[in-house]
């Protein structure tokens, strides 16, 4: 595999906390907040609660490095936007495994996408306040090892064509290896979302659930969303990874780990990496 080194072109510089070199000269338990930002909460939970859940993805160092790798462009390593459809045959050839990111409108899918893109600045990703910003499917390639997409949001503001735009991918895409479902972590799952959770659940298409804008939450209201949204993921769902996953895509919390997942469900870390522990 290649390991592509070094920065991106001159010009903006990558946030704080962007890469692990930074998260790593932070004081441990920072650390761990900003890594698996899951785990902080476990401290705060009832004794006896079921926390097998939350470490069942649990990268040790070596992999959540070499995913960083892949997310930082370089000569050689090339991260580009592609192209925008709004219909399947205007899509990108099947040619790469690829994960898209699905989630009511202004849950913060752009926000995040730029955020695990951040190691190679020259990757526009466009976020906005106004729901409804991102109106078609963005492609976006990751050297010849995946593309990952940005979709349109579901909900306030969707485009009309949304139901048809995105069914569709859903059910034609045959490279398509994980969906992430963003779920806000201060509202938690709404009614649009269960529509989602369904359509997922028909189709047996894998997925996985994000709760964004942690940042945002306070810690009782995250760990009740979290703790409703586990319950509901093991009664309800048949095709959902069992562990959630936490962002703030502004303080970086949660986006190594995205980063890591996405190498690992693209088939681009070895097995027995991704099940090392820290
Ligand atoms: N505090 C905080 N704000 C966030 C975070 N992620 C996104 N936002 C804000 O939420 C708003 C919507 O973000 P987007 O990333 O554009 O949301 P989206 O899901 O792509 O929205 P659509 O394209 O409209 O479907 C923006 O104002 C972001 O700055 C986060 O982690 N923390
Ligand atoms: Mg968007």
């Amino acid at each position: 595999m290649l390991l592509a080194r070094g920065g991106g072109p001159a010009g903006r510089a990558s946030p704080p906390l962007a890469a692990l070199s930074q998260v790593l000269r932070l004081e441990r338990s920072r650390r761990t907040a900003i890594v698996f930002p899951l785990q902080k909460l476990e401290r705060y939970l009832a004794p006896g609660t079921d926390t097998a859940p939350f470490r069942l993805f649990q990268p040790g160092l070596a992999a959540l490095q070499r995913s960083e790798a892949l997310f930082r462009s370089g000569r050689g390593h090339p991260i580009d936007y592609v192209s925008s459809a709004v219909r399947m045959d205007h899509a990108p050839p099947p040619a790469l495994p690829e994960v898209c990111f699905i989630g009511r409108s202004n849950v913060g899918k752009s926000s995040l996408i730029r955020a695990l893109f951040s190691l190679a600045p020259e990757v526009e990703v466009r976020v906005s306040k106004t729901p409804g910003h991102t109106k078609k499917m963005n492609f976006f390639k990751v050297g010849k090892y995946f593309t990952l997409v940005d979709m349109p949001g579901y909900g306030y503001r969707s485009p009309q064509d949304f139901v048809e735009m995105v069914e569709t991918y859903l059910q034609e895409r045959h490279n398509l290896k994980r969906t992430f479902l963003l779920v806000d972590g201060v509202v938690g799952l709404q009614k649009t979302d269960h529509i989602a959770i369904e359509m997922l659940e028909e189709f047996g298409i894998p997925y996985v659930m994000v709760l964004t804008k942690i940042d945002r939450a306070s810690r009782g209201l995250l760990l009740k969303n979290v703790l409703e949204i586990q319950e509901f993921v093991k009664e309800s769902t048949q095709g959902c990874f069992p562990q959630l996953f936490l962002v703030s895509s502004v303080q970086f919390s949660g986006v190594h780990l995205i980063r890591c997942f996405v190498a690992h469900v693209t088939g681009n870390l070895p097995t027995v990496e991704a099940e090392k522990t820290c």
